[in-house]
């Protein structure tokens, strides 16, 4: 999903940061005696003026001095108690905001565990990855901070106002008149602020995606000598992302001028009317000090309304961002109700099995046509067919990568849909070409299906089989931290480790999606022989991309325009299937031209 996808419809402020409420819920009592503790403050910041118009008015006016040092002790314990209820908000709701950020983070990071593999084909890395780091923590810094000011801030206009009506009501509707406008321009400051918030945040996503696929890349990069290429792109979408800030900062700068300009005229025309008032002694002078007093404490207020209303913006802005993930449908979940296998014995059915991508046109036909193959236990079967016919499509459909869109894939009669993931899962593992390992040691990446933590025979089991003893030559031997997706190790290295994994996680059913690819023959023999051993009592399904595979397969399916066009041994389907001669010709044509190479 990049910049361009469809956001969601605006909603208001309030209603879209209320989607962070299952999240805040449990934490709102402390932090709403944080919001207490600072609207206290707040309060003792407006009592100040009312004790110094007594100081006014009493004691100074009256020429009495010995007086004044009460007073002063007064405001001195009053500061003590302002200073008192800033240290108590900043307890009550620093801490919610970082649980409230990581639960968050948790949940989202478990509901991208639970997506499809198709939803994580449409979204790109990015994207998720800027929701998952900036907009949570943009949304706890709201939490902590500017939630509670903006409440704060907005009762105390609310409050200082009726104060100022109180010391005079004609100067108190002086300056909510001349401040009315303010509410026009906040309105029309939203409306611009909101696109432009919510523009920021998903360039900042596509920005994230390139440097996570240049980083990713950087082989290919250098290799082709792209880097200078690479780095224009990157330059244009960062100038993107820096139009899209200034123009935010714009918007923001205008609504400060007018938040500044505004009431700085509203204290200029009242100065001028209540000296007016003064002199007809309407007004004393302890009271128009008090008005000022009291409408300087609104300055800072209203002055950070600019500021805090963009940081809502933005923070509702990322809670919409957070939502549109949290709300992707999950179309492969768990059964209601669902069935188990005790004691699976292997054997794979696809019956009549229909499968299309969801970005497929409405005119193609089904990518996976009506296939069907039974894979009786403990055989090997071959997947064969031309580039593009779909063997790795289908191969990913038994353990529920995809669902199949018509028909239905059995293991050992049970739909694999009536499983639970997490069963079906230990009792079919896959080993994919494109191995992926993670930043972890070796041991952790070979155990990743095994449910073990620690079983170092099935370790050393496992790396045997897949020829992996490599692995014991590492710096630290099984303890070595691969590097990030296994790039500090060869292709062919990183294969059999992917293999080992999936030998160690001992299931029934053993998907290989032409997992010897980058192995060189010899190895790829030695890997192939101690295969037969393990695939004796597990039931296997290889594409195979090479002759030598299919020899090793008990019996191989073609696949031709989405079907299984024809089942039976190596020789038999040499004998009758002029196609399969055709696929085998053009495989051995293939590993010549690589034998060539090597
Ligand atoms: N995630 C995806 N989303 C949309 N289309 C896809 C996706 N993955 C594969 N395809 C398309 O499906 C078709 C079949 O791909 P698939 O990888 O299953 O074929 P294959 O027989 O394994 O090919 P090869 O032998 O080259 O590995 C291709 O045309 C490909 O473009």
């Amino acid at each position: 999903m990049s910049s361009s996808a469809e956001p969601a419809k605006r909603n208001g402020i309030l209603s879209s940061l209320a989607l962070t409420l299952p999240y805040v819920r449990p934490w709102l009592p402390r932090m709403f005696v944080g919001a207490l503790s600072a609207l206290g403050a707040t309060i003792v910041a407006l009592v100040i003026p009312m004790v110094m118009r007594v100081l006014v008015d009493g004691p100074l006016a009256e020429g009495n001095p010995e007086q004044v040092l009460p007073f002063g002790l007064l405001i001195l314990g009053l500061g003590i108690a302002e200073a008192v209820c800033i240290l108590l908000r900043r307890f009550m709701v620093t801490g919610p905001s970082t649980m409230i950020e990581a639960t968050m983070r948790n949940s989202l990071y478990a509901k991208l565990q639970r997506l499809q593999v198709s939803f994580h084909d449409r979204w790109q890395s990015g994207q998720l990855l800027s929701r998952a780091v900036q907009d949570l923590g943009r949304l706890r810094r709201f939490l902590a901070f500017g939630a509670i000011m903006f409440t704060v801030n907005m009762l105390t206009i609310v409050i200082g106002m009726g104060v100022l009506f109180y010391w005079s009501w004609l100067l108190g509707l002086a300056f909510l008149v001349i401040n009315a406008p303010i509410l026009i321009i906040t309105y029309r400051f939203e409306r611009q602020y909101w696109g432009a918030a919510r523009l920021s945040q998903d360039q900042t996503g596509d920005l994230a995606t390139t440097v996570e696929q240049s980083v990713h890349g950087i082989r290919v990069l250098k290799a082709f000598g792209r880097g200078p290429h690479a780095l224009a792109g990157f330059t244009t979408q960062a100038s993107d992302l820096q139009e899209t800030e200034i123009r935010k900062a714009k918007f923001d700068a205008t609504l400060s001028a007018w938040l500044t300009f505004i009431p700085l005229t509203s204290y200029a025309v009242c100065l001028f009317l209540g000296v007016w008032l003064v002199q007809q002694e309407v007004l004393t002078v302890g009271q128009l000090v008090a008005f000022f007093a009291t409408a300087v404490v609104l300055t800072f207020p209203i002055e950070s309304l600019g500021f805090l209303y963009a940081f809502s913006i933005e923070a509702a802005s990322a809670s919409v961002r957070f939502r549109e993930v949290m709300d992707a449908d999950e179309t492969i979940h768990d059964p209601e109700e669902a069935t188990t296998i005790a004691r699976p014995e292997g054997r794979l059915e696809f019956r009549d099995v229909h499968f299309r991508y969801d970005d497929a046109g409405p005119q193609e036909r089904d990518l996976v046509d009506g296939a069907s193959l039974v894979i009786v236990p403990g055989e090997t079967m071959a997947l064969i067919g031309v580039t593009g016919s779909g063997k790795t499509t289908l191969t990913a459909l038994p353990s529920r990568l995809y669902d199949v869109t018509q028909g239905q894939v059995l293991l050992d009669g049970v739909d694999v849909r009536d499983l639970t993931l997490k069963e079906l899962r230990t009792h079919i593992a896959m080993a994919f070409e494109d191995a992926t390992l993670f930043s972890r040691s070796v041991t952790d990446n070979v155990l990743l299906g095994s449910g073990s933590d620690d079983n170092p025979e099935l370790v050393e089991k496992s790396l045997q089989i897949a020829q992996a003893s490599f692995v014991h030559d590492l710096p630290e031997g099984l303890e070595t931290q691969i590097g990030e997706e296994g790039m500090s190790l060869s292709g062919g290295q990183r294969q059999r480790l992917a293999l080992a994994r999936a030998v160690a996680a001992e299931p029934a059913v053993l998907v290989l999606d032409d997992p010897l690819s980058a192995l060189d023959v010899e190895t790829e023999a030695q890997v192939e022989d101690a295969l037969r051993t393990v695939l004796a009592s597990t039931t296997a399904l290889i594409v195979a991309h090479r002759p030598s595979t299919v020899q090793l397969a008990d019996r191989v399916a073609l696949m031709r325009e989405g079907r299984i066009d024809d089942v039976g041994t190596h020789s038999e389907l040499l004998a009758r299937n002029a196609h399969y001669r055709y696929v085998i010709s053009s495989l051995e044509e293939e590993t010549r031209k690589r034998k060539g190479y090597q």
